[in-house]
């Protein structure tokens, strides 16, 4: 039964309990009302019939009496007798002749005019008792020729006994009273004819005059006979009909409520009444009506308790109906969330039968992503096995394989062949249960088709140099990693040659980065031209690449072998921008084990040993030895204490002249750093520079230099001494991204004015970074900073590249100089880079001017600018601002001799 028709059951019951009760109470009270009513009437009935019992008795009693009282009268008046004392004895007879066989007569006599008795029917002689003072008497003497008179009860005199008096007159002639002849009914008579109806406490029984006197009443009481009804209403209903019967709420007797019957005694002013208490007649009634009530109290009380009983079992019903009716809700909630869940999951969600592994259900999305939807996985008994068994390797994926520890989730990986030909890979996770007895695989399977390729194109970009399509670093350090497991197993020895490509960068930098490219891509294959059959050849990034060679028997032959054939490989051009260059390589090698026990140490000692080889004039290639590793050790040391040298205040500037040839006078210094390092002494400005580029400290000591110089120059300054002040800048400063505000953040904060601040960058410097340099040397040259190239000559500037660079100076490399005047080749140099200048709207300076003939013929090729040990090497500032400040104009070599000359 549905929630809702236990509900509606509930609510008829509870209307029964409610209405029946009501109902019974309803129909208690009607049946009650209704035997109130008939008990009523039927004591009306009872009574009235009782008066009118009453009246019939009363008229055959008075009836009798008075045909005694007239058969007395007819008597006397045939014996013409008189109320005298000589007529009593006759009087005497004819009365007691009367009363004779009458046990109803009280008495019977006869009464003078005068009142007093002259005769009586039960005594002889009679005293003269006096009757003036009877009812009687009084009516009888005031009311002639009126018929048989019923007066109000009277106590006998000569008898004692209660009676009710029928009396008559006899005339004289004249009409005058003769005397008065009365009988008397005894009252006892009708006293014992009443009280043997035995009607009960409650009833009275009546006999009234219509003028309202009661002459008899059963029971009798004192006052009873005092009673006259003349002023009740009571009277008017007891005479309204010859019988009748009422309720009196207020009875005139005793104020109690009764019910009253009457009917009028024929031929006679008496009624006979008939009452009795409402209380008495009602008192069965109260009796049945408590009996009703209690049959409808119980019965109601019994329904009640079953439908109580009902009631409550229906709430147990209703409650587990409910409970039911939740069950379902919260189900088909689950079932909807379930749903929701499977819906939105990005899988097929499915369920298999095991052994033979037959779907039993599958999601609704089984179309979306396997191509085949769910009637058709669940529709083949075979759709694993032929479908989606596939492995990752092809073959296929028994079942039992899938099948993991009970309870667990064992992912797979399985190709499908979708109805559309695509090859989709799918993972699977399932999960073995077990459900009523039955074994069962749950699973979730997901399109990983786009995640395999992702994976796929990731390993390729992990592993695969997307230039060269050779293996990579990290794939180099794999094959190593590898490698040298297998070497130790086997005692073997591995091979490690790193290979840089000789001034790579300037030939990108001049080629362009498509040309170089193309190089890379030329050298790449040259250099597997020449690999043996388990070698590996990896590009590590840039112009820089690597060779594993593993199972080195003969270590020396077998790399030698292979540096040979590199070295022929590339005795040949290689094809880059529309030409062909001819490319050299230098190579460093490193041996397991015992040039390191990992990859890192490897690596790091073949490139201690490349490094080697290029110091060494590249081309070339070097085995890493143990003095190769003090160097490193050397570098190291080095590199940790430079770190801390900063802190430690371990640095200073020392400024070297720049002179004028066209104004002989002092311009400019330049400032050089210098390094006095505790325990060890001075340490050779390019040693530590080339450790702080390779550690990337230079940006530190950089800083600091640009500070420290344009500081000493403002100060300079102030006190009147306005040089230039030239600083170097190495390309890792350059590179940094908040160079050009550096540069402007330390000349406000010196103040030093941004024309007399000259930074010089190095020509290589320019050149590999010149795109990027470009931007921020435009920048810095638009503040109004002078710009220098350093070491010119010895990298591979062209015309184009120098027209694109806002520099102002060329700074002529000293190994030019050197040999000037005397090597006609460095002369021709220096003089076609002052021509090159000139054309370029560029001044020169030249560096490493030691003697008075280079200065010479610098001054004569148009040179501007020199620096050189002829005028002074580097000194401190102090010295500096000592010795040039304010020494005016003269000869460079007047300066020297002035200022000692070479150091
Ligand atoms: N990035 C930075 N590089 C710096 C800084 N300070 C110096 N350097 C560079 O270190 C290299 C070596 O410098 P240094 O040992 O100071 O040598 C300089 C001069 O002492 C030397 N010189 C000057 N005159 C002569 C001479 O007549 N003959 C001779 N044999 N040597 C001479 O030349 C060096 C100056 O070279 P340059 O900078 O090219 O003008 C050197 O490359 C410095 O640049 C620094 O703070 N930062």
């Amino acid at each position: 039964m549905a929630l809702q028709s236990f509900r509606k059951v509930r609510r008829s019951l509870l209307a029964l309990v409610i209405a029946l009760p009501a109902l019974y109470a309803v129909v208690a009270g009607l049946a009650i009302m209704r035997d109130y009513r008939s008990t009523i009437e039927q004591a009306e009935s009872d009574m009235r019939n009782i008066a009118t019992t009453l009246s019939e008795h009363a008229m055959r009693t008075f009836g009798e009496a008075d045909i005694r009282l007239r058969a007395a009268i007819t008597e006397i008046e045939r014996l013409r007798l008189e109320p005298v004392p000589n007529d009593q004895l006759a009087l005497h007879n004819i009365l007691a002749d009367a009363m004779k066989d009458a046990p109803q007569v009280a008495a019977i006599g006869v009464i003078a005019p005068d009142g007093i008795s002259r005769g009586s029917g039960s005594v002889y002689p009679i005293a003269p008792f006096d009757n003036r003072d009877r009812e009687y008497y009084s009516y009888l003497t005031t009311h002639h020729g009126s018929g048989t008179h019923i007066a109000r009860p009277i106590k006998a005199r000569s008898n004692g006994k209660w009676g009710i008096p029928l009396a008559r007159r006899i005339d004289n002639p004249d009409g005058s009273l003769k005397m008065i002849v009365e009988i008397a009914v005894d009252m006892s008579y009708f006293d014992r004819i009443y009280r043997s109806l035995n009607l009960g406490e409650g009833s009275r029984l009546t006999l009234m005059r219509r003028d309202g006197w009661v002459i008899m009443a059963t029971p009798m009481t004192p006052d009873a006979l005092q009673l006259n009804l003349a002023n009740s209403p009571v009277l008017a209903r007891l005479t309204r009909a010859n019988s009748g019967a009422f309720r009196n709420e207020d009875s005139v007797v005793d104020h109690r409520d009764r019910i009253i019957g009457y009917a009028t005694v024929p031929e006679s002013q008496v009624v006979a009444v008939a009452t009795i208490t409402s209380n008495q007649v009602l008192e069965p009634w109260l009796k049945r009506s408590g009996e009703t009530a209690t049959v409808a109290a119980v019965s109601s009380l019994l329904l009640l308790g079953l439908l109580s009983v009902l009631w409550i079992r229906l709430g147990e019903l209703e409650e587990t109906q409910a409970g039911l009716a939740r069950r379902n809700e919260e189900l088909d909630s689950a079932r909807r969330r379930f749903q929701e869940l499977v819906d939105g999951i990005d899988g097929i969600v499915w369920e298999a039968l095991l052994p033979d592994f037959r779907f039993t259900y599958v999601s609704g999305n089984a179309k979306a992503i396997s191509g085949y939807d769910a009637q058709e996985w669940m529709g083949d008994p075979h759709f694993w096995n032929n479908k989606l068994c596939c492995g990752a390797d092809g073959k296929r994926v028994e079942p039992v394989l899938v099948v993991g520890s009970r309870g667990l989730f064992k992912p797979i990986e399985h190709r499908l062949q979708a109805p559309d030909g695509r090859e989709l890979w799918l993972r699977s996770n399932v999960m073995v249960a077990d459900s009523m007895g039955q074994l069962h695989v749950r699973g979730i399977t997901v399109d990983i088709t786009r995640q395999k390729r992702s994976e796929a194109q990731l390993f390729q970009a992990i592993h695969v140099d997307a230039l060269t399509t050779l293996p990579n670093r990290h794939a180099f350090v794999e094959s190593v990693g590898h490698a040298l497991a297998l070497a130790e197993r086997n005692k073997t020895i591995v091979a490690i040659a790193l290979i840089d490509v000789d001034n790579f960068n300037t030939l990108n930098d001049s080629l362009g980065h498509e040309a170089g490219d193309e190089m890379l891509v030329g050298i790449a294959e040259r250099l597997h031209e020449c690999l043996g059959p388990t070698d590996t050849l990896a590009r590590m990034g840039g112009d820089e690449f690597a060779i594993l060679i593993e199972d080195v028997d003969r270590v020396a032959l077998k790399v030698e072998q292979l540096a040979e054939r590199i070295n022929a490989a590339f005795q040949r051009r290689i094809p880059a921008d529309a030409r062909e260059l001819y490319v050299t390589v230098s190579m460093g090698i490193a041996l397991y084990p015992q040039d390191g026990a990992d990859y890192q140490a490897l690596v790091r000692n073949a490139d201690t040993a490349l490094y080697r080889t290029k110091a060494a004039g590249r081309n070339n290639w070097q085995f890493f030895n143990s003095s190769m590793a003090r160097l490193v050790e050397h570098r190291l040391d080095m590199e940790t204490a430079l770190r801390q040298a900063l802190d430690k205040e371990e640095f200073r500037l020392v400024y070297q002249p720049q002179y004028s040839l066209q104004t002989d006078s002092i311009i400019g210094a330049e400032a050089l750093l210098r390094w006095d390092r505790p325990g060890v002494g001075l340490i050779p400005t390019q040693e530590f520079i080339r450790v702080a580029e390779d550690s990337g400290l230079i940006v530190a000591l950089g800083n600091w230099v640009l500070r420290t110089a344009c500081c000493q120059a403002a100060a300079w300054h102030r006190v009147g001494f306005r040089v230039r002040i030239a600083v170097n800048v190495s390309v890792t400063q350059l590179r940094q991204a908040d160079f050009v505000e550096r540069v402007r953040d330390e000349l406000a904060h010196s103040g030093l004015p941004p024309h007399c601040l000259e930074l010089e960058i190095t020509e290589g410097a320019l050149i590999s970074d010149i795109v990027e340099a470009l931007d921020k040397l435009h920048e810095i040259k638009a503040m109004g900073v002078e710009l220098a190239v350093d070491d010119f000559g010895t990298g591979y500037s062209s015309l184009s590249y120098l027209k694109q660079m806002p520099v102002d100076r060329l700074k002529v490399d000293q190994s030019f100089v050197r040999d000037i005047p005397s090597n006609s080749d460095d002369c021709a140099i220096v003089r076609a880079i002052l021509a090159m200048a000139s054309n370029l709207n560029l001044e020169v300076i030249a560096e490493g001017v030691e003697s008075e003939p280079q200065m010479e013929f610098l001054r004569g090729e148009g040179c501007q600018e020199i620096q050189g040990f002829l005028l002074s090497p580097a000194v401190s500032a102090d010295n500096f601002l000592k010795r040039f400040f304010g020494a005016g104009r003269g000869r460079a070599v007047k300066w020297r001799e002035k200022l000692g000359g070479r150091p």
